[in-house]
């Protein structure tokens, strides 16, 4: 079966299709229907949002504050996914990307391009040199139209705050920090670039590599013990809320990088010259991204006991105290404060933390809704989470700037009447197959994450009892 078909979309999605022969929401189509990409520039914010319509099974999740509806990994292209594999040429203009050449120099000739390793809609990335030190660094060359470089510079300060407020503590070691940043000026304008310690596959790679059948027991507790530290670094300590948690920004450490790189680049130079001289002949600016990660993590079929993943991509992030923007969070991730226009702080990543921890252990999103012809796919969504969690206050449901659009005035939904509760123990069981000890188990440690009100805090989940014997271990 090819991957994009086993991938489901959402646990709800099904159980209303399975149990549903008669009620209204059989009229619930879920057709896979692409709709058009709506640009809507958030003026406040400067910053440029887009809403993906109904686009389930694709590898890659709306994105929001910036306009990225699309980005590839390293482990996109060794997949062979059917994502978009390079970046567009188109984007090489006047606003867009830098054209690095491998061999380019950068800040006074102390960075040296050696190869590509990935790209977003954002920026490009590449594996550079430090002559000075002789250290491999990413270096994230961005685009240099005007709200691009804005936010990059706010990226900026929040890693640096990052880097600075408890380099030591335990936490800081599961988010990434900035190594250095600086201009470079190119024909398509001035471009903020950032370096950063170079690391592997994101978590949407692990999922892949496991089938999408679910990620080792074991394995998922190490990556949520590693996450809820570097979140409660990010939150407590710095100040900071991530707003866009996810698989695909989580990615996996290397151990002895410096020596992996040397090992593979040999090999890799040549293909690289070959390419270079190929694409400048044509007068394309586009390298394909090397699969660095994937060769690095070498044998892929060997079973993996341990993990130490980075929480990365800090280029939606906002302060506790100063929001950006109100949109955050991909769909899938998205915290229903943020749907209805409720206030929201840290709790909106402990619920997207949630959603993708549910992820990792089944290869299924655990909200993913569609619309149809009455409802929409914010109506869906809320319904959604009301079958899992169970009926929200009505103080709370009516709480935000957009609740008139889905709730009455006694908190119900008006657009979905009939909702047919599943709890997450359940859907578990039922569904995944998990023993009745470990969905009771994994629902104890999920639940709190998706309370509507009162959510828990990374601080108070790490003393969970499903992570107990998981390391690192918890000190005082
Ligand atoms: N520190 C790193 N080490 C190795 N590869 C990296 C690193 N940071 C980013 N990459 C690679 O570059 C790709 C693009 O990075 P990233 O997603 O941060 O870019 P972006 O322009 O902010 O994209 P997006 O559209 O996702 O917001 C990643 O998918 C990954 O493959």
């Amino acid at each position: 079966m090819a991957l994009k078909e086993y991938r489901d979309s959402g646990h709800c999605r099904y159980s209303r299709e399975r149990r549903n022969d008669l009620s209204i929401h059989t009229k619930r189509n879920y057709r896979q229907v692409r709709q058009s990409l709506s640009p809507r520039f958030d003026r406040s914010s400067r910053r440029c949002t887009y809403e993906q319509g109904h686009d389930f099974r694709t590898r890659d999740r709306q994105l929001i504050r910036r306009p990225s509806f699309r980005s590839t990994s390293t482990a996109a292209t060794v997949d062979n996914d059917d994502d978009i594999e390079e970046e567009s040429n188109n984007e090489y203009c006047s606003g867009g990307y830098h054209p690095v050449k491998i061999g380019d120099r950068f800040a006074n000739s102390r960075y040296i391009a050696i190869h590509k390793l990935g790209w977003g809609h954002f920026s490009t990335v590449w594996l550079i040199r430090d002559q000075l030190h002789g250290r491999y660094y990413a270096m994230k060359v961005v685009k240099s139209a005007k709200h691009y470089s804005e936010t990059a510079l706010d990226e900026i300060k929040m890693l640096e705050k990052i880097t600075h407020t408890s380099p030591s503590s335990v936490g800081a070691r599961f988010v990434t920090d900035i190594a250095d940043h600086f201009m470079v000026d190119g024909p398509n304008g001035r471009h903020v670039c950032m370096t950063f310690q170079v690391l592997g596959e994101n978590l949407l790679a692990l999922i892949k590599r496991y089938d999408h059948r679910g990620i080792p027991v074991p394995l998922v507790k190490q990556i949520a013990k590693q996450m809820l530290l570097g979140l409660d670094y990010l939150h407590r300590q710095c100040g900071i809320i991530h707003t866009d948690l996810k698989p695909e920004n989580v990615l996996m450490y290397l151990e002895n990088v410096e020596d992996l790189i040397r090992d593979n680049l040999d090999k890799k130079q040549d293909q690289h010259r070959r390419i270079r001289h190929h694409s400048s002949g044509r007068g394309s600016h586009v390298l394909p991204s090397d699969p660095l990660g994937c060769s690095l993590t070498q044998d892929r079929n060997k079973p993996m006991s341990n993990i130490h993943i980075k929480i990365a991509d800090l280029g939606n992030a906002c302060w506790l105290d100063k929001h950006f923007t109100e949109d955050i969070q991909t769909r899938q991730y998205r915290s229903p404060e943020v749907i209805f226009g409720g206030k929201w702080d840290a709790g909106a990543d402990i619920w997207s933390l949630a959603c993708m921890i549910f992820e990792l252990l089944t290869g299924s999103y655990l909200f993913d809704p569609q619309k149809d012809r009455s409802f929409s796919r914010d109506d869906d969504h809320l319904a959604q989470m009301i079958e899992l969690v169970g009926p929200m206050r009505p103080e709370f449901a009516l709480s935000g700037k957009r609740s008139r659009e889905f709730f009455d005035c006694h908190g119900y939904l008006r657009h979905i009447r009939r909702l047919r509760y599943w709890n997450l123990e359940d859907v578990l069981y039922d569904k995944y197959s998990f023993s009745r000890k470990d969905a009771r188990a994994i629902a104890s440690f999920l639940l709190p994450m998706l309370q509507f009100e009162r959510r828990a805090t990374a601080g108070d989940l790490l003393h969970h009892s499903w992570l107990e014997d998981t390391a690192p271990k918890l000190t005082g």
